[in-house]
């Protein structure tokens, strides 16, 4: 296998540059490539890795190109400037590291607060220029103030507790923050109307989703206190800025401190040059100590998974941690290949697909061997489907998954059995993982066999009647096609029976029309795995 390659195209610690080298990942380090999209698209086809911030913009069109890429890693926490469906599509891993620049984002927050609060750039500004404006200068103290966190998940929660120890009051508004760790944080749960209502500051620590896009607005901001001050070291977006502008024109608004913008980089804005802005260009993440946290982190994430297929911090994916991922590789590629088996054998539309994990493996990571089921069960159909993409189509295509876990019920220490359901039939498949780590298929239709997949295989139905075994064995000598090996099994004496061959090569159309042709056979299908 040659090296994995990875792409850093934005200005990563270049301690992520030598973790990749120390890992046997060859890297490519093009700090400022990611405001070069053309470029990125050029080449973003020779790397199984892309590790950025947030410059780059991974979009469907970029991830259209990369034919070879496995794994984006975000060095920081939002990942809006990838396309995550588009990548789920193309059955590339997304990663961020959530927890790396918060402390770092919170205290940014905290000093934009305490920077809005004695204008100390303008007083900065001012000072430099030799004007000495002692009396222009009148701040506001914070001990005793009341903090609004709108989103106290990572950052905001850190930043309640460090407006805490000001001696500050801390609300927050957060609609999944529960009783227990608001008293725990030592903050106030209240709803938003009543945060607006009695904030003297505002921060603002929310993803900018459809919910809270301008979750500030002009009525938002009607509703706040006289003299209130905003801080936004989230997401642009999260706050009309012509708004914010019209409230700080009427002195509603006392100033504002923004590190985020709606449009980034962010050369002109309605709120530059407004004499109680404070702005910085996103700088939340930008301390020495987050930049190597997450340039560590996530180096060593991407290569966990290029290298040993290791997940963790996907926001697509199920975790699977590095000590997990080989015991689950040799279930991975049951679930897949009993998925290709059932998925060989369908030729009409999948209603529905019931996997059922019975004994050790249902402890594993369910969602992750479910997806290898659906991606080996849609790829005959499909072709261009992996683990990360298969559960998205499935569900496209409208086809109702079950998952069912019990303890083992069979002679099995683990056992899957893959039930698909067609609008003609329902077909059931089993199988399981020797302690040679080799999957075997143990059960066809009800049918007990036990066979290991064959690269190229024959599967026969037929009638147990006599003579058939001869006849197809000689039809497969005559087109000198080699058995290299014959499994057998029925429902009884005389009832249904299976035939499953592996054979070395290919299986012309012609052989199987012949096998088709011999009078006990139901059903013949050349399958590959
Ligand atoms: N300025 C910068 O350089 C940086 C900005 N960020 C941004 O900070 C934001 C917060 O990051 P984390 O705290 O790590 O995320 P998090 O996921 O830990 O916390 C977000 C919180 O927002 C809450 N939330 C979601 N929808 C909400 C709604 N409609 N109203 C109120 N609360 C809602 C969630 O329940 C959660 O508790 C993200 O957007 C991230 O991208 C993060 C790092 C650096
Ligand atoms: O981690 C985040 O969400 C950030 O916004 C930090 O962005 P950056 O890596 O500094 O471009």
């Amino acid at each position: 296998m040659s090296k994995p390659k990875v792409l850093i195209s934005d200005a990563l610690s270049p301690a992520a540059v030598q973790i990749f080298k120390d890992r046997g990942i060859e890297v490519d380090f093009q700090p400022n490539l990611g405001k070069d999209k053309d470029k990125l698209a050029e080449i973003i086809g020779n790397y199984d890795g892309l590790a950025i911030r947030s410059a780059t913009k991974a979009t469907a069109k970029i991830i259209d190109k990369a034919t070879r890429l496995k794994v984006i890693g975000r060095a920081g926490i939002g990942v809006d400037n990838v396309e995550i469906p588009a990548a789920t599509a193309k059955g590339i891993i997304v990663m961020n590291t959530p927890f790396g620049n918060s402390i770092t984002t919170a205290e940014h927050a905290i000093t934009l607060m305490l920077a809005l609060a004695r204008e100390i750039p303008q007083a900065d500004a001012s000072t430099q220029a030799g004007k000495w404006e002692k009396n222009r200068f009148m701040g506001v103290e914070i001990t005793g103030k009341t903090l609004g966190v709108i989103g106290c998940g990572n950052i905001g929660s850190i930043a309640a507790d460090r407006a805490l120890g000001l001696r500050m009051k801390v609300i927050a508004f957060d609609p999944f923050l529960s009783p227990e760790r608001a008293k725990d944080l030592g903050v106030e749960k209240v709803d938003l109307d009543e945060l607006f209502k009695r904030a003297d500051f505002i921060t603002l620590h929310t993803p900018l989703t459809e919910k809270t896009k301008n979750i500030i607005d002009a009525a938002a901001l009607a509703k706040m206190k006289k003299g209130v001050r905003i801080i936004n070291c989230a997401r642009g977006g999260l706050v009309d800025e012509q708004a914010l502008v019209d409230a700080l024109n009427s002195k509603h608004v006392a100033g504002a401190a923004f590190d985020v913008f709606v449009e980034e980089p962010a050369t002109s804005n309605v709120l530059f040059g407004h004499p109680n802005v404070i702005c910085t260009p996103h700088l939340g993440a930008a301390t020495t100590e987050a930049q190597e946290n997450v340039a560590l982190q996530v180096a060593e994430q991407m290569s966990d998974y290029l290298l040993n297929g290791a997940i963790s911090n996907a926001v697509n994916f199920p975790s699977i941690t590095a000590e997990e991922a080989p015991k689950l590789r040799p279930f991975i590629e049951l679930a897949e290949k009993l998925g290709s088996f059932a998925g060989q054998l369908t030729e009409s539309g999948i209603a529905k697909v019931q996997i059922t994990y019975e004994g050790h493996v249902a402890e594993m990571k369910i969602k992750a061997l479910t997806s290898a089921v659906l991606s080996g069960l849609l790829r005959p159909m499909l072709g261009d489907v992996n683990v990360v993409s298969a559960p998205v189509v499935a569900k496209e295509r409208g086809m109702v998954v079950d998952e069912i876990v019990r303890a083992a019920e069979s002679d099995y220490e683990s056992l899957i059995t893959v039930t698909v359901t067609t609008e003609r039939q329902e077909r059931s498949v089993s199988g399981t993982v020797y302690a040679d780590g080799k999957p075997r298929l143990v059960d066809i239709k009800g049918i007990r066999v036990d066979a290991e997949f064959g690269k190229s295989m024959i599967y026969v139905t037929n009638e147990d009647k006599p003579g058939f075994i001869g006849k197809f064995a000689g039809l497969l000598g005559d087109a000198k096609i080699n058995i290299a090996t014959f499994h057998l099994g029925r429902t009884k004496q005389g009832g249904d029976a299976i035939a499953l061959v592996e054979v070395d090569g290919a299986v012309p159309a012609d052989v199987l029309a012949k096998v088709k042709a011999l009078p006990q056979v139901k059903q013949v299908k050349a399958l590959v795995f």
